[in-house]
């Protein structure tokens, strides 16, 4: 008998800092960054069967079938863990595609600790986060389930408490490769290690992002948004690009710069979250 799991929610994050402090021999950098769970999702159904076929049964645009992270990890858990299930998978995209908000990591991360619990299969958190790390390097964290300062590639996770905040996000309507901004000849790679011991909230209200520069040269959409934003406070861009987003203490704050986006851009806003909202499924 299948057994189901519907709208499960795969959350955005936004990397309050992010710092490039090196680069590894395999070309992958090393990083510093703050990740923040925020209430802004793609949602995903599960419906188990058992033939063993992984299905995606909704058309993602631009995104082909066996390439999509969804039906990957799924088949990362079947080989990992020589399960003959299988899954129908639909997805409803709310997030931007190469924005920075993680969204498709954020949809493997779902799809694994979905199949997980839905096969029983009964991989440990830090098992999963080992599988989801050979799918991107941002995956460990949404499994990891907390606010965290990170590093290596990202895959080093440190828990935070972050404050309860109000972000207005805008979407500059174009679509970053990360691999583009990481390729960059003009990118800076030697920023100082900060210690997580003088981890503040100085670089969540006011982080910096050394992929910014490039990004905004490669993409002046980018740049149009932060200087818009940054007359409200600290704007600055997520991962690679291209959402930007700018931290209120209030609803009401966020509110009304939100009601005041100029309208060629999508903007909304979303709360920071303290933990990701599948963190207890087991
Ligand atoms: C920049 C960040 C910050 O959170 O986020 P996004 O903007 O993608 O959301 C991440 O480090 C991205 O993680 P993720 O999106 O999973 O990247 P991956 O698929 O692993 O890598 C895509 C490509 O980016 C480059 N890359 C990625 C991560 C890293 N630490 N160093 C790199 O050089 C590599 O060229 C890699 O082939
Ligand atoms: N389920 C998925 N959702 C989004 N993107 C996906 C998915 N599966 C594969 N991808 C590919 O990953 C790329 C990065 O997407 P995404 O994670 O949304 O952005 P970012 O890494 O900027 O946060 C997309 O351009 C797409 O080609």
């Amino acid at each position: 008998m299948a057994r189901v799991l519907h709208n499960c929610p795969a959350p955005a994050k936004l990397n309050l800092f992010l710092h490039v402090t090196g680069r590894r021999a395999d070309g992958y950098h090393l990083l510093q960054t703050a990740f923040q769970l925020i209430d802004r999702s793609d949602s995903l159904d599960f419906d188990t069967r058992d033939d063993g076929v992984i299905l995606r049964t909704t058309a993602v645009a631009g995104v082909e079938h066996d390439s999509d992270l969804i039906v990957r990890a799924a088949r990362l858990l079947q080989q990992a863990t020589g399960s003959n299930n299988g899954a129908n998978i639909a997805v409803r995209k709310n997030l931007p595609m190469g924005g920075g908000l993680g969204g498709g990591s954020s949809d493997a991360a779902t799809t694994l600790l979905a199949l997980n619990y839905l096969w029983q299969t009964g991989l440990s958190r830090s098992q999963l986060m080992a599988l989801g790390l050979q799918l991107g390097a941002d995956v460990p964290f949404f499994l990891f389930g907390h606010n965290a300062f990170a590093e290596g590639v990202g895959e080093q996770l440190m828990r935070i408490d972050t404050p309860d905040h109000w972000f207005v996000v805008i979407e500059p309507g174009v679509s970053i490769p990360t691999a583009a901004i990481f390729a960059s000849s003009e990118l800076t790679r030697n920023s100082k290690p900060v210690k997580m011991l003088d981890f503040s909230g100085a670089y969540i209200r006011n982080g910096r992002n050394d992929l910014q520069a490039v990004a905004t040269k490669l993409f002046p959409a980018v740049a149009e948004a932060i200087d818009w934003l940054g007359q409200h406070g600290t704007a600055r861009m997520t991962g690679s690009g291209a959402c930007v987003f700018c931290a209120f203490e209030t609803r009401d704050e966020a509110e009304a710069v939100l009601a005041s986006v100029p309208k060629k851009w999508r903007a909304w806003i979303a709360r920071a979250l303290d933990e990701h909202p599948l963190s207890h499924l087991q």
